[in-house]
């Protein structure tokens, strides 16, 4: 069911679903999304359900909240995008906020997790760059442009072994069949028919399945909230 929405140029192995959910979908979990568990950065917010993992990467055991499991849990099941992972479904999830012109600097995530990553975009489109080395990240190895509402999976080592980031800037530019990986795959092309994306403000929901997970004490100290 995923083969169609293969990135067919990149190695490992990506895949990217254009309106993944819908635009109520959207609009509904925005709403949802707590203001009092932002965590502030320098460029960007974040939050993480059910909690922040512990300095040894291990995730105390919860339930993610219902308005991250449904609808896009159930649809990445229906996909079959978790069905290899320890776990067999994402337990964790990262709420990214960045508004126009904010981005992340590139890094590798760390092997904290399974190798199976399901990004949702909300709210507006950004693009990904991925670099093999630090030398170089002037000039992205790959890019990939995701539409709000669009899933992205990365399964294998692109996560760990890739540096991926998003540049600061307000608006993407040299958006073209050549500079972006799955422009074949993206849901409205003609809306970058300029070659160019102004930012505004985007919310990522980045699913995994964290490796170490302790039922220790959740109940017990009631901790299962952050
Ligand atoms: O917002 C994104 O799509 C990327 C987030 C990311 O790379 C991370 O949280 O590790
Ligand atoms: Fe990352």
């Amino acid at each position: 069911m995923l083969a169609p929405h293969r990135v067919a140029s990149l190695p490992p192995s990506f895949y990217y679903i254009p309106n993944f959910i819908t635009a109520e979908e959207e609009t509904a979990i925005l709403e949802k999304i707590p203001p009092s568990r932002w965590h502030t950065l320098h460029h960007r917010r974040l939050q993480a359900h059910p909690s922040t993992l512990s300095a040894t990467s291990t995730l105390l055991a919860a339930p993610l909240p219902p308005w991250l499991l449904n609808p896009v849990v159930k649809r990445l099941e229906e996909y079959g995008v978790f069905s290899e992972t320890p776990h067999q479904a994402p337990n964790h999830v990262l709420v990214n906020e960045y508004r126009a012109g904010e981005g992340i600097m590139p890094h590798e995530d760390g092997g904290a997790y399974a190798e199976v990553v399901a990004t949702v975009s909300l709210g507006a489109a950004t693009v990904l760059d991925f670099d093999q080395d630090r030398d170089n990240i002037s000039a992205p190895f790959s890019r990939i442009l995701q539409e709000p509402r669009s899933l992205l999976i990365t399964i294998g080592s692109a996560y760990t072994e890739l540096l991926h980031g998003i540049a600061s800037v307000e608006t993407d530019t040299d958006l073209n069949e050549e500079t972006v990986a799955n422009w074949t795959l993206l849901g409205e092309p003609d809306r970058f028919a300029d070659g160019k994306s102004e930012r505004e403000t985007r919310i990522s929901l980045t699913y995994r399945d964290v490796l170490k997970v302790s039922k220790v004490g959740t109940k017990l100290l009631g901790l299962g909230r952050r």
